[in-house]
């Protein structure tokens, strides 16, 4: 488990591409049959990601975590972006298409994956914030998540927002998680652009070309970087930041939020006129 500190505003406009990248940027997410897992010192939001094979690989607890298990204290949001895949937690099977989201409570003792069909894996991205209560473990298939149409042809971005686990949807302590898909001809995702200082939020880019990338801008509104992305990467977005992405050509992403409002509404809008 990769450790990564928070950095300050102040220090992240000091950074090169190559610092950026290293704070920012989480690369090789799906990497197989093992996991791979980030810790974040934002909101202590891990974020993971697994290729099984049909064979169940179980969660593990890690050192970092201090506890007897993984979910001793921490809550779970799993979205399958690969072929049709099993979750299995204290002996239920979940069955995830692609789309499909887990939330899987905090007290879940043994928690396994494995794909269906071994000749299309199951690619399960996951997010973890800590919890401090109990709520049920829920499958949401992606038709019956909150569809929101947001953006314009004209303004290159018109996308759907599926949204999973917020305040009226799966009910969690804290995460907030959902996924947005651009229409075809469409690039811009979350411009306009906003911040939200309650929570902070990772995006983790999946459907892009290969020939394609994502141009992902963060930072202050008044110190605005940016990181160049491939397929099933991630970013991690501090709260003082915006998040913020154009792409060669349209493309999807996952959006989750740990910290103290699951209000998606909760923005703090920034104007085209203050942006540097
Ligand atoms: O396309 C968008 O706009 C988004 O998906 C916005 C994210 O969901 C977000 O940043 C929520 O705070
Ligand atoms: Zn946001």
């Amino acid at each position: 488990m990769q450790i990564r500190q928070a950095t300050s505003p102040r220090e992240a406009k000091t950074f090169d591409t190559e610092q950026l990248r290293q704070e920012f940027l989480i690369e090789n997410l799906m990497s197989g049959p093992a996991f791979t897992w980030v810790y974040t010192h934002y909101d202590r939001m891990l974020i993971g990601g697994l290729v099984p094979g049909t064979a169940a690989v179980t969660l593990p607890t890690y050192d970092a975590l201090k506890s007897n298990f993984f979910l001793q204290r921490r809550e779970l949001g799993v979205i399958n972006v690969g072929g049709k895949g099993v979750i299995t937690a204290d002996g239920t099977d979940y069955s995830l298409e692609k789309l499909d989201c887990l939330y899987l409570s905090r007290g879940t003792k043994d928690v396994s994956f494995r794909s269906s069909d071994g000749s299309q894996s199951a690619r399960f991205y996951l997010i973890s914030t800590p919890a401090h209560a109990e709520h049920p473990t829920t499958l949401m298939k992606a038709k019956d998540s909150t569809v929101v149409e947001l953006g314009s042809k004209e303004a290159c971005n018109e996308r759907t927002i599926y949204q999973y686990i917020h305040e009226n949807g799966v009910k969690s302590c804290q995460l907030v998680m959902g996924l947005t898909v651009l229409a075809p001809g469409s690039i811009w995702n979350t411009m306009p652009c906003h911040t939200h200082d309650r929570r902070m939020e990772a995006y983790f880019y999946y459907d892009v070309a290969e020939d394609a990338r994502v141009f992902h801008f963060m930072g202050e509104p008044s110190e605005t970087r940016h990181m160049v992305l491939k397929n099933e990467e991630a970013i991690i977005s501090p709260p003082w930041s915006i998040h913020s992405g154009a792409g060669t050509k349209n493309y999807s992403f996952i959006w989750a939020m740990g910290g103290e409002n699951q209000s998606f509404t909760d923005m703090d809008a920034v104007a085209m006129k203050d942006l540097r």
